[in-house]
């Protein structure tokens, strides 16, 4: 007997595309880095608080290679520079997706974006304990009186 065959929920597949004109693994990956990429320079172009981020990294890195961190401070450095720029690059995404979803008032919407803030917010204050710690003793040292 013939097996039972029930229409696909989700409709017909799309057409493959064939092997010969798919590009290359190496070449898709690639091209994400080039999307990834341009994501951070739009968001850096249009938004203020990663131009501030952006601003503070800079400052954050000259004065740790003129305090001569060790490499665990570098380490704890970067990572909470990268977290307070994922944070933020996160919550711009987000606000984007709400305001494309959501142009109007909406709870969920106000919900969403206060979410995401939070998120920037506690990135933030990590970033600002591993900094009074990692930098504080050694300007306390330096230019402390
Ligand atoms: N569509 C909406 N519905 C309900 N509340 C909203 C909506 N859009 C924004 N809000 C509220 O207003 C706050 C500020 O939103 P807004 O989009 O201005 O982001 P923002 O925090 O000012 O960020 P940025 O300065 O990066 O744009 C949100 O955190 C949320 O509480």
């Amino acid at each position: 007997m013939p097996a039972a065959s029930f229409p696909d929920p989700l409709g017909p597949a799309p057409n493959p595309v064939p092997p010969a004109r798919r590009p290359g693994l190496l070449r898709r990956r690639a091209a994400s880095f080039g999307h990834a990429l341009r994501g951070v320079t739009v968001a850096l172009r249009t938004e203020l608080h990663l131009q501030f981020h952006a601003a503070a990294s800079v400052v954050v890195l000259a004065l740790g290679a003129y305090l001569g961190l060790s490499r665990l401070e570098w380490a704890l450095v970067a990572l909470a520079v990268g977290g307070v720029w994922t944070a933020e690059l996160v919550n711009t995404a987000i606000e984007a997706l709400t305001d494309l979803v959501s142009p109007g008032y909406h709870p969920l919407a106000g919900k969403t974006k206060d979410v995401a803030a939070g998120a920037v917010l506690l990135a933030a204050l990590a970033a600002l304990a591993v900094g009074l710690l990692v930098f504080g003793p050694k300007v306390w040292a330096r230019w402390g009186p």
